[in-house]
């Protein structure tokens, strides 16, 4: 099992990130730095949390741009796995690869806390480690978390079954309590909660191993 987990400057979880997957596969991911152009192949990619780019423009907004995404979204679109946490969630939002967009958080704040989430999918390769309707704890840490689509596509994004993870007491003002979704093809999940901060109890909690573990298995 290869991962391969994506670096861009003030990227601050790929550490985290690249220690949950050597802990739920036995080996270590590959590092691969923003600028790069050629993606190593491997079972699936990660993209960390992070202040890309400093967050300027908007948070994602230049990584989305960089040269080693061309590269993941061509893979992506080719069906290979992508996760992206909270910064990563919204580079994929601004790459396109998921709908929507991360906005500043209602109320103007950052927040950083367990949140509790239900799982709302558990048939995708990301979430079939839980049971449907069961709740898990990640941390959040984010300022742009705030979650935002049309009504007409987060119909759609709804009507598909396309939430992986919705918030119980929503920390940040997403719409319908979003805070992890899938692309319509099943292959690129995107969420702002942090599993890979809890992957083991002296870190406060193991849900997040978990979620590493039922992804692995379901890309084996
Ligand atoms: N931990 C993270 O990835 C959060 C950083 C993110 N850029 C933000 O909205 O604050």
């Amino acid at each position: 099992m290869k991962t391969a987990v994506i670096v861009f400057p003030a990227s601050n979880c790929d550490r985290d990130i690249a220690v949950a997957l050597e802990q739920a596969t036995g080996k270590k991911p590959a590092m691969v730095w923003h600028g790069d152009t050629d993606l190593p192949e491997a079972d699936f990619y990660a993209l960390p949390g992070g202040f890309s780019y400093g967050d300027y423009l908007r948070a994602g907004a230049m990584a989305a741009k960089s040269p080693i995404m061309r590269a993941v979204i061509d893979k992506a679109k080719a069906g290979a796995p992508v996760i992206g946490v909270c910064n990563g969630f919204q580079i994929l939002c601004e790459t396109g690869l998921l709908p929507g967009v991360l906005m500043r958080n209602a109320g103007l704040d950052f927040v950083c806390r367990d949140v509790e989430l239900r799982v709302e999918n558990n048939q995708s390769i990301f979430t079939r480690g839980f049971e449907k309707g069961s709740y898990v704890t990640f941390p959040v840490a984010h300022h742009d978390g705030n979650y935002v689509a049309d009504e007409e596509t987060l119909n759609r994004i709804e009507g598909d079954g396309r939430v992986a993870f919705r918030y119980v007491d929503n920390p940040n003002g997403s719409a319908r309590d979003i805070a992890g979704l899938i692309n319509d093809a099943g292959n690129v999940l995107g969420m702002m909660p942090h599993p890979e901060r809890v992957i083991s109890p002296l870190l406060g909690g193991i849900d997040g191993a978990t979620f590493f573990k039922g992804l692995v298995e379901a890309v084996s």
